[in-house]
């Protein structure tokens, strides 16, 4: 069982082995056990100091220590910015659920793009992805495109990361900074879920304005590892993403043998239901950046790169009120995904667990008729709503799909029609 360090973004320190971090320095001239030092960056290093985030690792063989990469094609569908393979469309799309791989596929074979935004060249915008998975991963990834945010929709996932193990479930995220080499394996035979690449501004919580000081997702409850090793020289593939290109090369050890760091860049996981979710006690249905758990700012205040977004059990009391999401058109885009049970502006069905949806910038979306008529009827008596967790993706920048995304049979070609049936109000 891990032990985890708890606080979001907080500077720890961990050390497997008693005595193997220095103290009051970060490089001495000999470390202890001979153990060699590194600084692994996630900002800048002139970054200003309330953004700046960065760990020093102590290990066993330098990082540095590796043959070269070679192009590989390690997961044949995963894509990466600039989505370009399809013309970005304006409908709004929906996707049944990711379907299981039929041969054996680990989490990083098994990852299949949906679309994103923005370019790894310029550090902007998302990849957007599934994974379906079977087998447990040999070899090891990591991203220098962007950090990754894992949202498990079915089955656990143990992650092995060069900070320490995380075990995650469904209802449960992993986030995983840029560059951090990460192994998957699934103690459950098989998982499945989604995953967001953010090549932007690392996530963080969100300001809470007039909320105060709680509330929505509270920093100590994320949890980060504390250091394990391997001592293993045994070969060991790791597959990077540089660039939206896969690259491979083959250690001759293990590249999990950091014995201590300290610092304030580390993978850590949240739990979604110990999320303080606030909504109103009045009247209206509040915007949904009420329920943001994470943001990744862009250039402009309160425009978002990417916001995580859930939409958890909750009582609904708001009076004289149309309760579940309104028609809308955003200049936001808007990919969404449901974790467990049903959500509360499909009502019509046809938005399953692991299963996704696409709203793009300025294109009408909201209630299906079903939830429409069911909402516009209902007997207003506070009620709780259980069983459920949603969850968005919303992003200043159009998500444009990939070939995949639309060509998949998984993709809904009737998606339009839960919104054809509304009867027209009628004006005296
Ligand atoms: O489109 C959606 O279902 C997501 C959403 C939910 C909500 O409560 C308000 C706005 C919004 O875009
Ligand atoms: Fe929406």
């Amino acid at each position: 069982m891990t032990t985890y360090l708890p606080g979001f973004a907080n500077h720890h320190a961990s050390e497997a082995v008693a005595g193997a971090l220095p103290i009051g320095r970060n490089s001495p001239q000999r470390t202890p056990f001979g153990l060699y030092a590194e600084q692994l960056s996630g900002t800048a290093f002139t970054a200003p100091r309330a953004e700046n985030r960065r760990s020093w690792l102590y290990r066993l063989r330098p990082t540095a220590n590796h043959p070269p990469f070679r192009a590989s094609d390690a997961a044949p569908l995963l894509r990466s910015a600039p989505f370009d393979e399809v013309p970005p469309s304006p409908n709004r799309l929906r996707w049944d659920p990711l379907p299981w791989p039929e041969a054996p596929t680990d989490w990083l074979g098994g990852l299949v793009s949906y679309g994103g935004t923005g370019s790894v060249a310029e550090q902007t915008g998302v990849g957007i992805h599934l994974y379906a998975a079977t087998q447990d991963m040999e070899r090891v990834f990591f991203s220098a495109d962007g950090e990754l945010l894992i949202v498990p929709q079915e089955g656990a996932l143990a992650i092995t990361t060069e900070f320490g193990r995380i075990d995650v479930a469904p209802l449960q995220i992993a986030l995983i900074p840029r560059g951090v080499r990460f192994r998957i394996a699934l103690p459950d035979g098989r998982a499945r879920g989604y995953v967001c690449e953010n090549y932007g501004a690392l996530f963080r919580l969100p300001d809470l304005g007039p909320i105060g000081a709680n509330g929505l997702a509270n920093p100590r409850d994320f949890e980060t590892p504390v250091a394990a090793y391997e001592d293993s020289d045994a070969p060991c593939e790791v597959v990077q993403k540089f660039q939206g290109r896969l690259w491979s090369t083959t250690l001759d050890h293990s590249p999990f043998d950091v014995v201590a760091w300290h610092g304030n860049l580390a993978p850590c996981r949240y739990d979604l239901t110990r999320f303080n979710t606030i909504n109103t006690v009045s009247f209206d249905h509040p915007d949904p950046s009420i329920f943001t758990v994470l943001t990744s700012p862009s250039d402009t205040p309160g425009t978002a790169n990417c916001d995580f977004v859930i939409f958890p059990p909750r009582w609904m009391v708001a009076e004289d009120t149309f309760r579940p999401p309104w028609f809308h058109r955003n200049v936001m885009s808007e990919f969404m995904g449901l974790i467990t049970g049903a959500y509360d502006a499909k009502e019509g069905g046809g938005f399953a667990p692991g299963g996704a949806s696409l709203h793009n910038q300025m294109n009408g979306h909201g209630p299906d008729q079903a939830s429409w008529e069911k909402a516009t009827n209902a007997d207003l008596k506070p009620v709780k709503l259980t069983d459920t967790m949603a969850f968005m993706f919303e992003t200043r920048h159009v998500v444009r799909p990939t070939r995949w995304a639309v060509e998949s049979p998984t993709c809904q070609l009737d998606y339009d029609e839960v919104w054809s049936g509304f009867a027209k109000a009628q004006v005296p």
